[in-house]
């Protein structure tokens, strides 16, 4: 099939299988752990696709707007590379996919030398926020913000103060699995625990649109340039490594049947985001608030799962 007859089954036949994947909500529902995350209407479901020839398409409720939580994990974790370069990264965290939840203590006490075992799950994005570079924990916030803005090409982009405010209020296991790294030494002397959650706090609740989302995710699948001037704005090599951690751990523990079903690089978050790129021709941004037991948007992960299937897309 050719670029222009895909785009045009795509656009025609979008909404049909929108409206079949919302179907699927009710298996699902929004996170609560976040009490500010409890609110969001469970059955909304939109897309944003864009491609790297300049068109878009966007689908469903995208005027929803929705915290970034999980997906801001993959910018962070690029931004520290950015910063201190794959050895500065890899002693602090680990390349292998963890088999447990995203907020799970377990390997960081069982296997040595505790450090957490991939930049994606809770603990491994708490230790890249401490790489962040920035004067203060609120520069680094805004270095980050900055960073996120360029991207999505949204100059306005800003966390969301309600969501920041109840998941500081209440990150009971996120306090601990830092506290746990500080322990370890993953956490440095000159690392103020409080202050690292802060910035990981902060990031996880910059609010996005699907629109912007995909923004992020053409980057991505144009390897690092801006799809406006053509220029680097993240070197290939951190966004080969960043598609490949989406592979292996982005959609936490059924990042295997994704890839199975799906075969795209994909990140998703806990207010129902999922980012995904089919590499070198489109960024696409999802949102449906209604989580499965594992954490991902039920009606994106079927939406993604479809288009994948209809078109061909996996990877693998
Ligand atoms: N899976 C997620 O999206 C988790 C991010 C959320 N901020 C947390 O720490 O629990």
């Amino acid at each position: 099939m050719t670029a222009a007859s895909e785009w045009e089954r795509l656009t025609k036949q979008l909404p049909s299988w929108l409206e079949e994947s919302r179907r699927e909500s009710h298996k699902g529902r929004p996170a609560t752990y976040i009490p500010e995350l409890a609110h969001a209407p469970a059955d909304a479901l939109g897309i944003t696709i864009m491609s790297t020839e300049g068109q878009s398409l966007t689908l469903g409720d995208c005027g929803l707007s929705f915290t970034m939580q999980s997906i801001s994990k993959v910018f962070t974790l690029i931004l520290a590379l950015m910063d201190h370069g794959e050895e500065g990264v890899f002693r602090k965290v680990g390349m292998e996919p963890t088999g447990d939840d995203f907020n799970s203590m377990l390997k960081l006490e069982l296997v040595e030398p505790g450090i957490p075992f991939n930049p994606l799950i809770n603990a491994g994005a708490i230790a890249i926020s401490s790489l962040i570079r920035g004067g203060s924990p609120a520069a680094k916030a805004e270095r980050i913000l900055a960073f996120f803005r360029e991207l999505a090409d949204a100059p306005s982009l800003k966390w969301n103060e309600a969501v920041y405010r109840s998941e500081s209020a209440t990150a009971h296991r996120n306090r601990s699995l830092a506290y746990f790294l500080k322990d370890n030494r993953v956490l440095e002397e000159q690392d103020d625990v409080e202050e690292v959650l802060d910035v990981y706090f902060k990031h996880c609740s910059v609010e996005i649109t699907c629109r912007q989302l995909a923004r992020m995710a053409l980057v991505l699948a144009l390897n690092g340039k801006d799809p406006q001037s053509g220029r680097e704005l993240i070197p290939r090599r951190y966004v080969q490594i960043a598609k490949t951690f989406m592979v292996s751990c982005g959609m936490y523990n059924a990042s295997g049947e994704f890839a199975i079903r799906a075969g795209l690089p994909a990140k998703s978050g806990v207010a129902g985001g999922i980012l995904a790129l089919v590499p070198g021709r489109y960024g696409i941004g999802v949102v449906g608030p209604a989580l499965n037991d594992k954490g991902n948007s039920v009606a994106g992960v079927h939406l993604l799962e479809t288009l994948s299937g209809e078109f061909d897309w996996s990877l693998f």
